[in-house]
């Protein structure tokens, strides 16, 4: 599954709908056993959720978009498929969550490609679902200190933490992933899928039993004016950044 929606990869309502109705796809279709993500915009993973998406909009556009970023999470994190991250490019926030729900990830060896969950950048939080994605993978601490600093990895770091699991050079990136790939696919399917549900489903159920909450919390965090500003000055920060 290559993404595409250029320049940035960024998670639009739109995108987002693309990537579930893909997923949703290749799921029912019993031919396939596994996906490989990665990007088509060349040097970007993702930019992460569309800002645009969360600036200037009314709470009913608010609540909808989350509802579709709470259901790519859901099904990406629990799909049956066997799902590996090629990581060719800059993976911020949302998309580092899309690469952080998959069975394993490979990130090219290029120190510009960084990833992490930088929302505190922003002006804003991880949500307690993406802190519970990355404490499942990198560990409390090493989680705690990523999230409240934003921290974005560069390869050798993302590594050394657990946030990848194999970095190698830019062109290998993809042959890396399929040479992965086989070992998962060689195990019983029913039984590393039931595992899989058993490592995840906990995690997952947290945000099934809170969804209509969460979406609330979001409208309302999203909607203040302070936060909006913040929105908007990083938003400028980047467009500056050209001139
Ligand atoms: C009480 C508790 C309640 C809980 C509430 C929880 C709230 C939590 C809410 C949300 C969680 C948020 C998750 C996110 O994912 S936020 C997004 C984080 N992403 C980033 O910080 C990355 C930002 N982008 C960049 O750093 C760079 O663009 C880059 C490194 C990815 C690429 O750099 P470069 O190639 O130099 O491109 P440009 O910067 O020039 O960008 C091109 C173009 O794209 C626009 N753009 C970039 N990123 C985004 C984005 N995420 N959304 C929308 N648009 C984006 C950029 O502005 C440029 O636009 P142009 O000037 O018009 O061309």
């Amino acid at each position: 599954m290559k993404m595409r929606n250029p320049p940035v990869n960024s998670l639009s309502l739109e995108f987002l709908t693309e990537l579930l109705i893909s997923l949703e796809k290749l799921e029912s279709d019993k031919a396939f056993h596994a996906i490989i993500l990665t990007s088509d915009c060349p040097g970007i993973f993702s930019a992460g959720l569309d800002l645009m998406e969360m600036c200037g909009r009314d709470p009913t556009h608010y609540a909808e978009y989350w509802k579709a970023v709470q259901e790519l999470w859901l099904r990406f994190y629990l799909s049956h498929l066997v799902v590996i991250s090629a990581i060719n490019g800059v993976n911020a926030a949302g998309g580092c969550l899309l690469a952080l729900s998959c069975d394993y990830r490979v990130l090219a060896d290029n120190p510009k490609y960084a990833m992490g969950l930088n929302e505190t950048l922003l002006g804003i939080i991880a949500p307690f679902w993406f802190k519970d994605t990355l404490v499942n993978t990198v560990g409390h601490r090493t989680a705690e200190r990523a999230l409240q600093l934003g921290l974005l990895f560069p390869p050798a770091e993302a590594l050394q933490v657990g946030m990848v699991d194999k970095v190698v050079p830019e062109d290998q990136v993809l042959s890396a992933a399929r040479s992965e790939l086989a070992q998962w696919l060689a195990i019983p399917g029913h039984a590393r899928q039931l595992t899989k549900s058993l490592m995840r489903k906990p995690t997952a159920d947290r945000l099934l039993k809170e969804r209509d909450a969460d979406i609330q919390n979001f409208v309302r965090f999203i909607s203040r004016d302070a936060i909006q500003k913040a929105l908007r000055v990083y938003l400028e920060k980047l467009k500056q950044k050209k001139t």
